[in-house]
């Protein structure tokens, strides 16, 4: 599991650490994996060109001890200085070493910046100094290597609302921070490294699965299974109207680990579901889990929606489904997934406010409707009634295309069904929707269909590395 904490968990472990180590350790932690990282990115160090944008607090600190680093393996390292003050000793450390202080005018022609402006203690937004030289760093193609976090990004909630770093690399330390997992910001870090500086650090406040994490919570069938054991999921999607969307909801739950499917829905559309999948059982009973919403249109019966949220089964409510969801209840076993749009009607506000603030939004719904609400998105955001947020943020840009929301009501539904939390099935089923998108697309285009298709081996690939 990748875990990112709060800058307040984060001041709060390396203080007891500080107090145990003598002064300076962890920021000499910090500069050792922060210069490996750039003469990785560089492919060396003797010889490079290295700007350091220093701001005046520790980040800055990192990257004046880093350009220590570097300038004794030859690199030339020059430190602008954005700020009245810089470290002090830091810097007094560069220029011993033969690092000089320099102007924006050395941003032209430098093989890397280094972004040491702010880190965990910078409000959001970059001051004019500091945005032109940045805007430099862009405008002449120079790469950029951000120290812990890109400068003018808000850290704890990924949001930007102001001008700030996109880096081409992120170097962080003792662990993950929220801006790293969550869009915006997210997008504004490139390939994010993380440098082991010894924090003993509490429960994450927001998390993302792994391929390992995948494989430790996957309902992998036993010798003992049966199609009934596996959990039966019922389907209540599609009509007349879109009759489509039960039929790419189906393959998206058939690609999961179900049993069985039962789908309840008009005639006209299960002789639809049967033909493209004939697997598929139009008849009422039994179910562990239900997915409800794919394309009903004006099909929705809301009393009767709300009669499942009330049942013991737990219920993935998509598309037209959410319309049935009230704040009046509890939801425990709940899960909603919403794109932004559906999430700002559900929340009666803007839908560029909610895609600003998305972390935000996603919890406030999760206690609002007391209910596990997935984000969709180019990052996912996964936020659970009891305060646990996971994202995912490996799905292809290709994955926004008609249909794919419907596979993933399917996928996340078989989840529930085969007996996972709202808040696994959800995590699941986002990590394994963005596996098989990105299989089936290649950097190319893909259908939903091709990305249910995709699903089986997407999973075989992730169980059996
Ligand atoms: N915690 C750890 O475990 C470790 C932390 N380490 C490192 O320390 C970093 C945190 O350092 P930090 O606390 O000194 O804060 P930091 O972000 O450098 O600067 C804040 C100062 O900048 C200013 N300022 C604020 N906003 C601004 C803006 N938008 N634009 C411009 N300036 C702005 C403001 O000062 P002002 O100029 O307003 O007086 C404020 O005081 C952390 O990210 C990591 O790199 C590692 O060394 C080792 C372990
Ligand atoms: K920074």
């Amino acid at each position: 599991m990748r875990r990112a904490h709060t800058v307040e968990q984060v001041r709060a472990a390396e203080a007891s650490l500080m107090a145990r180590l003598p002064e300076g350790t962890l920021m000499q932690r910090a500069a050792t994996g922060l210069a490996v990282a750039i003469s990785n990115f560089l492919g060396r160090a003797y010889g490079a060109r290295v700007v350091l944008l220093i701001g005046s607090g520790d980040n800055g600190g990192d990257a004046l001890y880093a350009g220590v680093r570097l300038a004794r393996r030859g690199a030339h390292v020059t430190a602008v200085l954005l700020s009245e003050k810089a470290h002090e000793a830091g810097l007094e450390a560069l220029l011993a070493v033969g690092g000089r202080v320099g102007s924006p005018d050395d941003i032209a022609r430098a093989d890397v910046v280094v972004d040491g402006i702010v880190g965990i203690g910078g409000r959001p937004g970059l001051r004019p100094d500091a945005a032109a030289a940045v805007e430099l760093a862009e405008s002449h193609n120079v790469p950029i290597v951000a120290v812990d976090v890109p400068s003018g990004v808000d850290v704890d909630t990924g949001e930007t609302p102001g001008p700030h770093v996109r880096a081409d690399l992120t170097v962080t330390f003792g662990t993950h921070k929220i801006c790293h997992l969550i869009d915006p910001a997210a997008s504004a870090c490139g390939p994010v490294h993380l440098v082991d500086i010894g924090l003993d650090l509490p429960q994450a406040s927001v998390e993302s699965l792994q391929d390992a994490d995948v494989r430790a919570l996957y309902p992998v069938p036993h010798g003992e299974s049966d199609k009934y054991s596996r959990g039966v999921l019922g389907l209540m999607a599609g009509s007349t109207q879109y009759p489509g969307a039960a039929v790419i909801a189906t393959a998206g739950a058939l690609g999961g680990p179900i049993g069985m499917i039962r789908y309840v829905g008009p005639d006209a559309v299960a002789a639809e579901v049967r033909a493209a999948h004939p697997e598929i059982v139009a008849v009422e009973g039994r179910v562990q889990a239900w997915a409800v919403g794919s394309g009903l249109g004006d099909n929705l019966d809301v009393p009767q929606v709300r009669e499942l949220l009330e049942a013991e089964e737990p219920v993935i409510l998509d598309a037209d489904g959410l319309k049935a969801l009230d704040d009046s209840g509890d939801h425990e076993g709940v899960l909603a997934t919403p794109h932004a749009g559906e999430l700002a009607r559900l929340l009666g506000v803007e839908r560029s406010t909610v895609e600003a603030e998305r972390l935000k939004h996603a919890r406030l719904a999760a206690e609002r409707f007391d209910a596990t609400v997935l984000l969709k998105g180019a990052t996912t955001v996964i936020a659970a009634p009891d305060g646990h947020v996971r994202v995912n943020g490996n799905a292809t840009p290709w994955l926004a295309t008609a249909g794919a929301g419907d596979v993933l009501a399917g996928l996340c539904g078989a989840f529930l069904a085969a007996g996972l939390t709202a808040l696994d099935a959800a995590s699941l089923g986002a990590y394994l929707h963005a596996a098989a998108a990105n299989l089936a697309s290649d950097d190319g285009p893909i259908t939903a269909l091709s990305v249910a298709a995709a699903l089986p081996e997407a999973t075989r690939q992730l169980l059996q590395p």
